[in-house]
């Protein structure tokens, strides 16, 4: 592999004496859209956590395009090129969806916010409040706001919760699309295992807070381990 996109040395967290985290390694490819799995609790919104920087890990180092960023704080982990979405909508509902791009754009070191409304088919409702369009349009301006200013590393959390099955598969699509064009890579936490086999060239399995698998779609899916801790009960 080249340089990974983003990589992750033994991280690790703990909460009190509770390890949530505990040795864990990740290394993403420039342009890979990477699926992260496990049952509840397992640990994968502690690893994006641990990734960003809102919370510290405990002697691991995180790497962003072979730069040590373990000592950044988030805002500065974001400025070097790492974006995050979350679950739960960021988005301002007293604005129009073109105000919160262009905003958004403004305090971007790359101002693309045009070219992320036509990407996201959200020109026609550029227009509109946030209080006003429908909540897959929201979940698409989500995406849209961790878009501008075109992060090297975007990670989702869930993009595709809430969302009807079709609005679901035209997300994962649309997401797809967008890491290839513009070679964005994602990391992303999702429970929708139709959405993360159908779009991540790998997966990364976590089991109380260990690795326990990675690989392809194929292997993940027909992974004994991975059916028994997780897949099994989650189908
Ligand atoms: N701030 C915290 N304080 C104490 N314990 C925490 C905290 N954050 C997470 N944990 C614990 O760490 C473990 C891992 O949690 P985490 O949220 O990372 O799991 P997850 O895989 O994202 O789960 P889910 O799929 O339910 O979102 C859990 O047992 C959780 O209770």
């Amino acid at each position: 592999m080249t340089l990974p996109a983003i990589e992750g040395r033994a991280l690790s967290r703990t909460y009190g004496g509770f390890r949530a985290l505990d040795g864990v390694d990740l290394k993403v490819a420039r342009g890979e859209v990477r699926g992260i799995i496990g049952p509840n609790g397992a640990g994968k919104s502690t690893l994006m956590d641990v990734l960003t920087g809102r919370a510290a890990t405990r002697g691991g180092t995180v790497l962003l395009g072979g730069r040590d960023i373990s000592a950044l704080a988030p805002r500065a982990r974001q400025r070097a090129g790492l974006a995050r979405s979350f679950q739960k909508t960021n988005v301002f509902l007293d604005l129009t969806v073109g105000e919160q791009i262009r905003l958004a754009g403004r305090c971007a070191t790359l101002d693309n916010g045009e070219e992320v409304l036509v990407a996201l088919g959200l020109a026609e409702i550029a227009h509109r409040p946030a209080a006003d369009i429908s909540y897959g349009d929201r979940r698409r301006l989500d995406l849209a706001l961790a878009l501008v200013g075109r992060p090297q590393v975007l990670l989702l959390d869930e993009p595709a919760a809430g969302l009807t099955v079709e609005e679901s598969l035209a997300m994962a699509d649309l997401l797809k699309d967008l890491a290839r064009r513009w070679h964005v890579t994602v990391l992303l936490v999702e429970h929708d295992m139709e959405v993360v086999f159908g779009i991540c060239d790998r997966i990364t399995v976590l089991h109380l807070g260990r690795l326990l698998a990675e690989g392809t779609p194929a292997e993940i899916r027909s992974d004994p381990r991975v059916i028994s801790a997780y897949l099994g009960t989650a189908a």
